[in-house]
């Protein structure tokens, strides 16, 4: 049984799982590896062009939450011409949801805050046509120069590339139509690309970052516009990086949530764990865990300022 095999690679992962997602599908997807899947980059070429040249070699299947989103059957995508020229970026289809919930348009302000490699930067700037300003910022160097290469390779002139820590942000009060906090987090979503992520997996480091995700989306926060849009994501499922971090931003600030309305299967966010009970208000936010779309797990909550 794969709940077993998990339980001998880390034990307390999976006692700490009975409590949030006991089934034996979630087990059966937690283990079965990751569908492919690309974005079409429409800044060089429209989506029905890439589609008819790929679908001679490939099948494919619309991702239902992205319109440039693709899932991709069959060997040898990235070697294909497309994926050399920057037409197609390979990325997860889940990891597509936060740029499509930013409510994007031309010529806005905005703030990237963790951002390498790259993957939702250049969708970001895909959605603003080129236009306005993307700060694209990651706070390690070794990160930087994917990111660097991604945001030339697609073509996106509208991004500036910054080496900070995120919080350094928080004292441009008011600044970014929009910011994306896409945080750091214990990876859980990635274990069915990588068993090192079951294994790497510490409580304790849940919590440490739980504190960082914490002090990132409160710095996020007053680096927003009144009126403005911030996206915060995670590709864990774990409550302290999810539910806990939106409920502490609720109770610090008056940040409201949007309800996330896409084509999605999701699960119920978490009202309630290990005794600390979130503020209703969380079950706006988007859970998804892998038997939902057949995707990696995915955390995703969409903050307006008044
Ligand atoms: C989930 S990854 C971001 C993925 C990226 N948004 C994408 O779509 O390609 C999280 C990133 O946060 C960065 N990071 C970690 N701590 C940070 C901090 N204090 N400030 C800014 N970025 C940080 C990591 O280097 C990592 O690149």
């Amino acid at each position: 049984m794969i709940k077993e095999q998990f339980r001998e690679i880390n034990r307390k992962f999976v006692e700490k799982y009975e409590k949030i997602d006991d089934s034996k599908e979630f087990y059966e997807f937690m283990a079965k590896p990751i569908r492919q899947s690309f974005r079409v980059n429409t800044l060089k070429i429209d989506v029905k062009s890439v589609v008819e040249r790929l679908s001679e070699e490939f099948e494919l299947e619309r991702v239902p939450w992205c319109k440039e989103g693709f899932f991709v059957y069959g060997e040898g995508i990235t070697k294909t011409p497309e994926f050399a020229l920057g037409l197609i970026f390979m990325q997860e289809a889940s990891s597509m949801i936060p740029p499509v919930v930013m409510d994007l348009k031309e010529n806005l302000f905005v703030l990237d805050m963790a951002a390498a490699p790259g993957a939702k930067t250049t969708q970001i700037s895909q959605y603003m046509n080129n236009t306005g300003c993307v700060i694209a910022n990651d706070v390690k160097y070794s990160r930087l120069n994917i990111l660097i290469s991604n945001v030339q390779k697609y073509g996106c002139i509208n991004v500036v590339v910054t080496e900070k820590d995120g919080r350094y942000f928080g004292r441009f009060r008011d600044t970014f139509d929009r910011v994306l906090l896409d945080a750091p987090c214990s990876n859980v979503g990635m274990i069915r690309k990588n068993y090192k992520y079951l294994k790497l997996w510490r409580q304790m480091e849940v919590e440490a970052l739980s504190r960082l995700q914490k002090s990132l989306i409160l710095a996020a926060y007053k680096a927003l516009k009144p009126k403005g849009v911030l996206v915060y994501s995670t590709c864990t499922l774990d409550p302290e990086e999810n539910e806990e971090v939106i409920d502490y931003l609720l109770y610090n600030t008056d940040a409201k949530l949007e309800k996330i309305k896409l084509p999605v299967k999701s699960t119920e966010p978490i009202l309630e764990f290990n005794g600390k009970r979130y503020s209703e208000e969380v079950k706006k936010c988007l859970r998804i865990h892998p038997q939902d779309n057949d995707t990696e797990g995915f955390f995703v909550a969409k903050v307006v300022k008044p």
